[in-house]
């Protein structure tokens, strides 16, 4: 059973079946795909082969075939519920939710997220409201927490001098690239942590890319919203697969995100471009859509090719057993995510993915 939606996010857990078996729902044959979803990458078993002969999806697929279709799909990978969701919770993140490992979770220096290194983009302008300035700093202090590194563009003035502070003061490494027209301490200030001198904005927005593993958007002018657009659009056309979010503290980025929502209303961005876009109010549960993103692009590349009926499950599974104030927005992230392959076996869907969220 979850905590009440009350508790505080970070103090969630997810229970496993031997502390409160009344209270679980007895595992399904999809409760395995947890396992795999979690996983990181480097322990993901190789994927199943294609079968030489292979029966066609049929076009609606009832989620009775979809069931006997994931109970071979576990017969081949032999591993029974018990020991995939033993296995699973050991690798879930404490600030997702999880269960703590034995040997501890938490403190400075220990990484906890998939994430190695996070590129923040921000005003080098701290901004009217003290709630821009309070969200860098706590976005600082997350990445902390959990144990990911920080890549800025340089300087310490704004919102980026404070969220590179607060990473820095942390304990965590921070990499600031900045071109050499701009690192006078008068034009950015002091900067903490290691400084990369690039020779222009060009080289500085592919150095600060290609150190990331995950792209966020603080509130901030023209430069921060020329290096998110760029990431973005590389992002379409597939020149990186790392997720990119907005931090949309007191509804900065509103406007942008309607306005994007017209641009494909009418007709000029795909949605599924639309879906690269990942937004939440606040600095942690935004890193925790970031990784589930993460994880959505490593499942899906890993398996959806030769398993498609299988992702939808893996991720219900997922999402009912973390913080249930957190449930809407997921759901609605998988349902998108899942758009397209409920287009190859419709039936794969849970219905409770189904209903408006
Ligand atoms: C010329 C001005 C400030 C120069 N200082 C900057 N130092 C470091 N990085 C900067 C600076 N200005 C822009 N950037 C980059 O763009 C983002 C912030 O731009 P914004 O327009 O304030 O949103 C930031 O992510 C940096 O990478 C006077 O403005």
């Amino acid at each position: 059973m979850l905590d009440p939606p009350t508790t505080p996010f970070s103090s969630y857990k997810l229970r496993l079946p031997h502390h409160r078996p009344a209270q679980l729902e007895p595992f399904t044959a999809t409760s395995v795909h947890l396992f795999f979803f979690l996983r990181p990458h480097a322990c993901l078993p190789t994927p199943p082969p294609i079968p030489t002969q292979r029966t066609p999806p049929s076009p609606s697929s009832s989620p009775a075939s979809v069931d006997r279709h994931s109970f071979v799909w576990r017969a081949k990978h032999n591993r029974t519920p018990a020991m995939a969701m033993e296995a699973a919770v050991e690798r879930i993140p404490c600030a997702a939710g999880g269960a703590a490992p034995a040997s501890g979770c938490g403190g400075a220096g220990e990484r906890r997220s998939r994430f190695r290194r996070i590129c923040v983009y921000c005003g080098s302008a701290k901004g009217r409201k003290a709630s821009y300035q309070d969200a860098a700093v706590e976005l600082g202090k997350e990445l902390v927490e959990m144990g990911i590194d920080l890549v800025y563009g340089g300087g310490s003035i704004g919102l980026m001098g404070l969220v590179s502070h607060a990473v820095h003061d942390g304990g965590r490494h921070v990499i600031g690239v900045i071109p050499k027209s701009l690192m006078p301490r008068e034009v950015t200030g002091e900067p903490v942590g290691e400084v990369r001198a690039v020779s222009g904005m060009h080289e500085r927005k592919a150095e600060m890319a290609r150190f990331a593993d995950a792209f966020i958007a603080l509130p901030g002018g023209y430069g921060t919203l020329e290096e998110l657009l760029e990431v973005i659009t590389w992002a379409q056309l597939g020149i990186h697969k790392k997720p990119v979010g907005l931090l949309n503290v007191d509804g900065f980025y509103d406007p942008l995100l309607s306005f994007i929502d017209l641009a494909v209303s009418e007709g000029f961005i795909k949605e599924d471009a639309r879906r690269i876009i990942i937004s939440a109010p606040t600095a942690k549960e935004l890193v925790l859509k970031l990784e589930v993103k993460s994880q959505l692009a490593l499942f899906d590349s890993k398996y959806m090719a030769q398993e498609p009926c299988i992702l939808p499950f893996a991720l219900y599974e997922y999402v009912r057993s973390m913080c249930p104030s957190m449930r809407s927005a997921w759901f609605g992230m998988i349902r998108s995510h899942t758009a397209l392959h409920l287009s190859l076996r419709p039936g794969s869907l849970h219905p409770d993915l189904l209903a408006p969220v």
